[in-house]
Formats: C-alpha cells, structure tokens, sequence
C-alpha cells in the first residue's frame, strides 16, 4: 500500500549533497525519488510568470493548490514542465533558488503544497530530498538522515558544479547566497531547516560521495 511504503528521508541546507547521494541510494533500491526542492522551486517560477510577490502569501495559495506542472522521468533525466512549458533549466538558477527560499517561508503555501509531496509515496518505497522531509512531511520514515557541510565547501561544490556547466559566477557571491538561503530555511517560523530528533546527522565536509552513500545504507540497514 503505497501509504505504508519505507520512507528514507535526506534533509540539510543547500549543497549538501542531498540530491546526488538521493539519486544514487533511489536506483540503487529501486525506490521512487522526491525533490521536493524542485517543487518550491517550481513554485517561485510560477509566481514570477503570473507576476505575484514571493512574500503575497494569499496570492500565491491558489497557485500552489492548483500548481499545474509534471515532473517526466525517463532513462534517469526528469524534465519538469510548468503550464505546458519546459522549466528543467530555468529552476536550477540560483536566482530561482533565493525566490524560492522566499515563498517557501510562507506556512499556507507550504500547507498546499503537502499533499502533492505525500503522493510521491509509493511502493518499493521513497527517497524524500528536503528540508523538512523527516520532520513534517514524513515524521514516520523509517531512516532520516541530516546531510551537512561547511558553508565554504557547499559553495566550492556549487562553484564547480556551475563551472562544469559554463556559468559565470564567484565563489564569494555562490557563498554569500548560501549563507542568505541557510538564515532564511532555518530561521522561518514554520518548518525550519533543522535535523529530526531521530536523525543521522552526517557531516559531508570531508567525506566523499560514495563515502556519504556508505554511511547511508549503513545507517538504514541497522534500523531494519
Ligand atoms: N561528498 C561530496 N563531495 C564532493 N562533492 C559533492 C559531494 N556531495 C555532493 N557533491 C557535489 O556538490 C554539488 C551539489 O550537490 P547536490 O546538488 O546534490 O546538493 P543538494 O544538497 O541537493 O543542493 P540543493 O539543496 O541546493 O539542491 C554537486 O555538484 C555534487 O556532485
Ligand atoms: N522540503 C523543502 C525543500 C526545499 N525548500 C525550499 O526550497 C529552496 C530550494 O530548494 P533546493 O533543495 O532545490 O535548493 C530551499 O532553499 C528551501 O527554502 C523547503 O523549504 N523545503
């Protein structure tokens, strides 16, 4: 029943790791994948199409309990498509990511957005990438894990991350930003960037990925 299918949580501030250690453990399981990110990040495209201010909490309810997008998976690639049009690019900016962080503080919208995230839910089971994934949207997963690293090496990660991919940018500026997102996800009233109380918190700064993809599986495999 898809309600009661393993849920493993991987929360933790921008750059961490999260979506590349999620991806790998998923195909490595066979479980279905979340990026909840995606979906707020999704959101702050919709917001700036239909010209709503990230901080217009009433104008942005309608959006978010009507958010007309597709996430298409195919041959490990996930196109995602907002009112018919292609955002796959457009959301990763970081632009995108601080608009994001902005509509994301608000507790309506993140109220509507619930259920579509609890749909992913699904036998063999559910990766759920986030920030409040094992404290709100599933506090009954069966492993949570807290994934973490310095500030200064999540902007070097992102810095050649966005290099490899021709951007244009500066570590201080890439540092900067990740400083501005990490106050906001932690500081806003309602689910905050904070590990659960039955997390793994696992510090990445000096670990490499197949290293952070061990202490994981590890980890899940003591709480079967
Ligand atoms: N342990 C690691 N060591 C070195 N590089 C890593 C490690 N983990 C992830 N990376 C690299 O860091 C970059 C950011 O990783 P990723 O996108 O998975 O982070 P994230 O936590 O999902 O970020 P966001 O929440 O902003 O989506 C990627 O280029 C990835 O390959
Ligand atoms: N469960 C989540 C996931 C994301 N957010 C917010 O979205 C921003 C973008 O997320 P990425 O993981 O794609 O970087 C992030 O900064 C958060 O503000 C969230 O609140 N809850």
């Amino acid at each position: 029943m898809a309600e009661n299918a393993p849920v493993i949580t991987i929360d933790g501030p921008s750059g961490a790791g999260k979506g590349t250690v999620s991806t790998l453990l998923a195909r490595k399981l066979g479980w279905h994948f979340l990026d909840s990110g995606a979906i707020y990040r999704v959101m702050a495209v919709a917001a700036m199409h239909h010209q709503i201010d990230a901080d217009d909490e009433y104008g942005l309810v309608p959006l978010a309990s009507n958010l007309d997008v597709v996430f298409e998976s195919s041959e490990g690639h996930c196109k995602v498509v907002l009112e018919g049009e292609d955002v796959t690019d457009v959301i990763r900016t970081e632009e995108v990511g601080a608009v994001a962080s902005k509509v994301a503080a608000l507790p309506r919208v993140r109220e509507a957005l619930l259920r579509r995230q609890r749909a992913f839910r699904d036998a063999p089971g559910l990766i759920a990438d986030g920030r409040d994934m094992g404290t709100v949207v599933f506090p009954n997963a069966i492993t949570k894990v807290f994934l973490t690293a310095s500030a200064e090496e999540r902007a070097r990660r992102r810095f050649e991350q966005l290099k490899a991919a021709g951007h244009d940018v500066t570590i201080d500026r890439l540092l900067a930003d990740i400083r501005a997102r990490d106050e906001r996800d932690s500081n806003r009233a309602v689910a905050p960037l904070k590990p659960a109380d039955d997390a793994l918190v696992l510090d990445s700064t000096e670990l490499s990925i197949e290293q952070v993809l061990e202490a994981i599986v590890t980890f899940h495999a003591e709480k079967q």
